[in-house]
């Protein structure tokens, strides 16, 4: 694992623009009348609205999505009281994650006050700003009285992020380790070594997960709370043990769990080996925890290890947490957030790492596969699921115990808003996988001897998508399944060495002969073929044993399509084939033409791509606004070249097809700023609508185009969809990731649903 240096992270806050969050204006504030509208005089109006009716502030305003981090630096981190501006960074640091992982936006408010009640009322001053405070690195036993005060006298909710959120994530991790080691709550011993915000709102939770009081031995920085001491405060006090221990090496001798919620380096390897069997070890002391993950883990090879940290597995940490509650709690407009609310996240966060990880959370953290299990009792803070798991709970909490004042009405459509406000926004993704569960095929899978194709294959058998047809090595699917734990069951596996009778490949030979035997294929050849995975895959689509296929994960494209042009051929009314990419991007799916098939199309050509494409487009219930690309505009440029083929092959379409919104020739930005080219070009068919759908005049601007854009993190890319074949057969791009693998089999599904006659 990557060490953070000390130089990179001063690096890090200084260079550029010092610290790490900045505002930025959302609305237009261009021109003298922006101006007008966002300040005087238009900005008198909301004031006045606001003034009517107070609750108009949500309405006008950014107070519903605004959060304050209030710190006054008494605990910062484990770095104790170092005051407001040492704390500063960490603020800014959680206003990052709040916004990164759930659009929530901050001001961090480093106030320099000790004194709990003075502390209440600057916050209670400054709340008409905020739709809710998250209280931070605030010491106990301070940070009680100023959390539950705020809680009563402030309507917004009022969050100890050090308490709860700490407690609902490690709630969430000790239910999943004690699931794993097979272990009940209630006969658990419990050392908590802290005994401050975290520490005593942790352990409060875990009471009433189950957890037995006389159980749990806590401890301070001047011992274990027992009877002995006669300097406890009225909190700690509720902590006591009965228990003769004074010491941490004492309590841990045979503890079930040990939870570290103070300094760093205070347990040794030889605490570790004293505790029980199956230890459970969250040392969440920040930076550093109470004992290294490396000391930990060597210490006893049957321990669960988990830290605050990012740079090791297991990190529990309250970044799983407030981001994803304060999104909930905003969005229904709550009035507090509750104990019932934080059950629901912590179960919300429990359940979410029993679940199927998507692979680009395991890409995340340079892994191929992560699983339930001692290394990952607890969600990743970058899988993106986090945000509708966690907060959509936290809202149907809040609904349920009538703390939301904006209750949610449609949570399909509330789902939606959170993809969109993460830039996840994959609605047609979402529609074309929903078409092809309504429907699902039989899909012949030919690298199925691949683990990213095996991954694709569970999901989408666990998604209802497809019926997958396995063709490969059944030896070596059998181990791949078995070394990555995936989920595939009762699945087709042909093995066209070993389970293909004689019967089926002279039948399929036979087929290919016939249509090959005036272009130099002989019988042998034929039968040779069908020990190729593409030409046996295609046939089975082609005898209609199959519905769709999909192949190209590890061949070149070209390699692979040739089988399936021997075998299934192209549709009579087109003379070719093309490829399309679908991008998903902010402004909505944009559709790319011809992106893999033709080098230098002629007119002709370009109109059946078009046409093509048209039709593509049309199954996603969108109307194709098509933009024919060039260099040039409307017959600008009279040379030789690309304007003059695109220019032909509009004259053809508008003549032919006068329904189809499609016009060219043109450059990009005309096509994609309707505005733009209407006042140039007010004549042109598209009017002044943005282009969805282009196509391009050659094979290298269509292929440049998307794999620049795709690279850049513009837009996520589905592709290439094969168009123009007789019978659905998708052809992936080398190396597809296993994301890119479900969305081609759903697409594939969704064309073989328009196929007469399949899916028997
Ligand atoms: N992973 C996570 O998500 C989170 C981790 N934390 C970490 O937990 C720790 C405590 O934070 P917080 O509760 O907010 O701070 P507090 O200041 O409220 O509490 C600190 C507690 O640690 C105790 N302590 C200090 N030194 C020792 C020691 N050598 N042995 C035992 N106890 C000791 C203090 O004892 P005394 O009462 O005698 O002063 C106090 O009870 C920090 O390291 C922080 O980074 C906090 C929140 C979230
Ligand atoms: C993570 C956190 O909030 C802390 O360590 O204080
Ligand atoms: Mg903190």
């Amino acid at each position: 694992m990557s060490k953070i240096r000390r130089i990179d992270a001063l690096d890090y806050h200084e260079k550029e623009r010092p610290g790490k969050i900045e505002v930025v204006p959302t609305k237009p504030h261009n021109t003298q009348y922006d101006l007008s509208l966002a300040y005087t005089p238009g900005v008198a109006q909301p004031c006045l609205e606001i003034h009517k009716n107070r609750d108009d502030v949500y309405r006008y305003t950014s107070k519903g999505n605004l959060v304050a981090v209030i710190s006054n630096g008494t605990a910062v981190l484990g770095l104790g009281d170092i005051g407001p501006e040492a704390g500063k960074p960490v603020m800014e640091g959680k206003g990052l994650l709040f916004k990164i992982f759930a659009d929530v936006d901050v001001f961090d408010v480093e106030v320099n006050e000790k004194d709990p009640k003075k502390l209440i009322e600057v916050v209670k001053a400054i709340a008409p700003t905020f739709g809710g405070i998250n209280l931070e690195d605030i010491k106990a036993p301070e940070c009680f009285e100023i959390e539950e005060t705020l809680k009563r006298e402030l309507d917004i909710p009022v969050f100890h992020d050090d308490q709860h959120g700490t407690a609902i994530i490690s709630a969430a991790g000790l239910i999943n380790a004690l699931e794993l080691n097979n272990k009940a709550i209630e006969n658990i011993k419990v050392v908590v070594n802290g005994a401050g915000a975290a520490a005593v709102s942790c352990i409060r939770l875990y009471f009433s997960l189950g957890v037995k009081p006389e159980n749990v031995v806590m401890i301070d920085s001047k011992g274990v709370l027992n009877q002995s001491r006669t300097d406890l405060n009225p909190i700690k006090q509720q902590f006591v043990t009965e228990q003769k221990i004074n010491t941490l090496e004492e309590a841990l001798v045979d503890a079930d769990v040990f939870l570290g919620l103070s300094v760093g380096n205070v347990v040794t390897k030889k605490m570790i080996r004293s505790m029980a069997k199956d230890p459970i070890v969250f040392a969440m002391a920040n930076p550093n925890p109470e004992i290294t993950y490396e000391d930990a883990t060597s210490a006893r090879e049957d321990i669960i290890m988990a830290t605050g940290r990012s740079d090791y597995p297991n990190q529990i940490n309250n970044v799983l947490g407030f981001p994803f509650i304060f999104r909930g709690a905003l969005d229904v407009r709550a009035t507090h957030i509750n104990e019932e609310m934080k059950i629901a996240a912590a179960k919300a966060l429990a359940n979410l790492a029993k679940e199927y990880v998507p692979e680009l959370v395991a890409k995340a953290y340079n892994k191929q596969n992560i699983v339930f299990g001692r290394d990952y009792i607890i969600p990743k803070p970058l899988d993106p699921r986090l945000i509708h798991n966690v907060s959509i709970a936290v809202a149907k909490a809040a609904m349920k115990t009538g703390v939301a004042r904006n209750p949610i009405k449609n949570w399909t459509a509330y789902k939606q808003e959170l993809s969109s406000r993460m830039g996840i926004d994959n609605k047609l993704i979402m529609a074309i996988r929903n078409k092809a569960k309504q429907e699902p095929k039989r899909v012949v899978f030919a690298e199925a001897n691949n683990f990213k194709v095996l991954k694709a294959v569970q999901f989408v058998i666990r998604e209802g998508i497809a019926r997958p047809v396995l063709l490969g090595n059944e030896e070596k699917i059998k181990a791949l399944i078995e070394e990555n734990q995936l989920q595939i069951e009762n699945v087709t596996v042909i093995d066209l060495f070993k389970s293909v009778s004689d019967d089926q490949r002279h039948r399929y030979a036979k087929i290919l002969y016939e249509k090959r035997r005036r272009k130099g294929m002989t019988y042998d050849e034929a039968v040779e073929k069908m020990y190729n995975r593409d030409y046996f895959g295609a046939m089975m689509v082609e005898t209609g044993e199959a519905d769709a296929f999909i192949s190209g994960f590890s061949r070149k494209y070209s390699d692979t399509i040739r089988p399936a042009l021997q075998v299934i051929g192209v549709k009579e009314q087109f003379n070719h084939i093309a490829g399309m990419y679908i991008l998903i991007t902010k402004k909505g799916p944009i559709f790319l033409a011809d992106t893999t098939v033709n080098m230098d199309p002629a007119p002709q050509t370009l109109v059946d791509t078009t046409i093509l494409t048209a039709a593509e487009v049309q199954k996603f219930n969108i109307i194709p606004r098509i933009a024919l690309l060039s260099y040039s505009n409307f017959g600008a440029f009279k040379g030789n070249g690309s304007p003059v083929r695109v220019k032909e092959a509009v004259k053809i379409l508008h003549e032919k097809y006068p329904d189809l919104i499609a016009d060219g020739e043109m450059q990009a930005n005309y096509a994609l700023n309707g505005k733009l080219r209407y006042k140039r070009y007010p004549f042109s068919k598209l009017g002044d609508n943005d282009a969805n759908t282009l196509i391009f005049p050659n094979l290298s601007s269509g292929n440049i185009c998307y794999k620049i854009l795709q690279t850049m993190g513009a837009a996520e890319a589905i592709g290439p969809v094969l168009m123009g074949m007789k019978k659905p057969i998708h052809i992936l791009q080398r190396d597809s990731s296993v994301r890119e693998i479900i969305n081609m089999v759903a697409i594939a599904v969704v064309d073989a649903q328009a196929v007469p006659g399949t899916g028997e």
